[in-house]
């Protein structure tokens, strides 16, 4: 699939949200988008899954695609197994086939005893679910993610992780957005951050992935071999690639002190030379 020379804005008048962005996303990719907030992710996740037009420039070679949005929209006049059965006939499944990719889903999410209630009564982390067993049970060859981690249990989004690394090895490509820096960072094969309306591909550092920056305080002496930078008094900075730091969270934790983790966020890639 491929963006040529893609540009967004809403309205006659509007800012461009998004300007001359060219993107190719290969089969099998894994694809991170971030970018502070407001800065036009969800305006391209929605480009990439047909969601939306752009406003000038090319979008090609969709594939088969599926969608979480960012918000779900509950009211809708289904229970929760008709919904993916009629989200699994929309994608083009025989009933049979829609009813048992259903019922599967609904199984791995724990929530099958909701399989016949109106979704407008389902909390809003059933919801959720079904909002992403919505996508699933096409089994896409473009799943398109967008924060579909938030409001998920712990289990819930282990079973999205399993299902994206599915997807992937069955050859289909993901393309998402989370808040989680470490999201599927061992898994994540390129990132783009969204930054001035244009699409700028993100570095992988030397271990072939994105980076975070720890900011922890309070403990006493860092972890033996960490390599951290100068901070505040008491403050401690410490960048790793993302695959490494639940490994590196552990440690400061465990110390003796323990330290207290203040923020985990993605690192800034480096500016592009003008
Ligand atoms: N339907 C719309 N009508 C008008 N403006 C819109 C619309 N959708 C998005 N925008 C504007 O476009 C810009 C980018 O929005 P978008 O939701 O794509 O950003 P985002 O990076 O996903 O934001 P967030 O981090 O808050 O989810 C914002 O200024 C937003 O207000």
């Amino acid at each position: 699939m491929r963006l040529e020379a893609v540009g967004r804005r809403y309205g006659a008048r509007g800012p461009w949200v998004l300007r001359g962005v060219d993107l190719d996303v290969p089969g099998g990719q894994v694809l991170r988008v971030e970018g502070a907030n407001g800065s036009g992710k969800s305006t391209v996740l929605r480009i990439l899954a047909g969601i939306d037009r752009p406003t000038t420039g090319r979008v090609s070679g969709r594939p088969r695609t599926a969608y979480v949005p960012e918000r779900f929209p509950p009211a809708l006049p289904f229970d929760a197994h008709g919904y993916l059965v009629h989200l699994g006939r929309v994608h083009g499944l025989g009933g049979r086939t829609a009813a048992r990719r259903a019922e599967r889903w609904l199984e791995c999410f724990g929530i099958a005893g909701y399989a016949r209630t109106p979704l407008a009564q389902l909390s809003k982390g059933t919801c959720q679910k079904v909002a992403v067993a919505q996508a699933l049970v096409a089994e896409p060859e473009l799943l398109v993610l967008d924060e579909a981690w938030t409001g998920l249990d712990e289990d819930a989004r282990a079973v999205l992780d399993d299902a994206v690394r599915a997807r992937s090895a069955a050859g289909g490509t993901v393309v998402f957005v989370d808040h989680d820096p470490r999201r599927l960072a061992a898994d994540t094969t390129a990132a783009h951050r969204v930054q001035d309306a244009r699409l700028v591909p993100v570095p992988p550092d030397a271990a072939g992935g994105p980076r975070v920056v720890i900011e922890a305080t309070g403990g006493g002496v860092p972890p033996a071999g960490l390599a951290y930078e100068p901070a505040a008094p008491g403050t401690l900075q410490v960048t790793v690639p993302a695959a490494e730091s639940d490994a590196v969270l552990r440690r400061l934790l465990a110390a003796a002190p323990p330290w207290h983790i203040r923020s985990v966020r993605p690192a800034q890639p480096p500016t592009e030379p003008a």
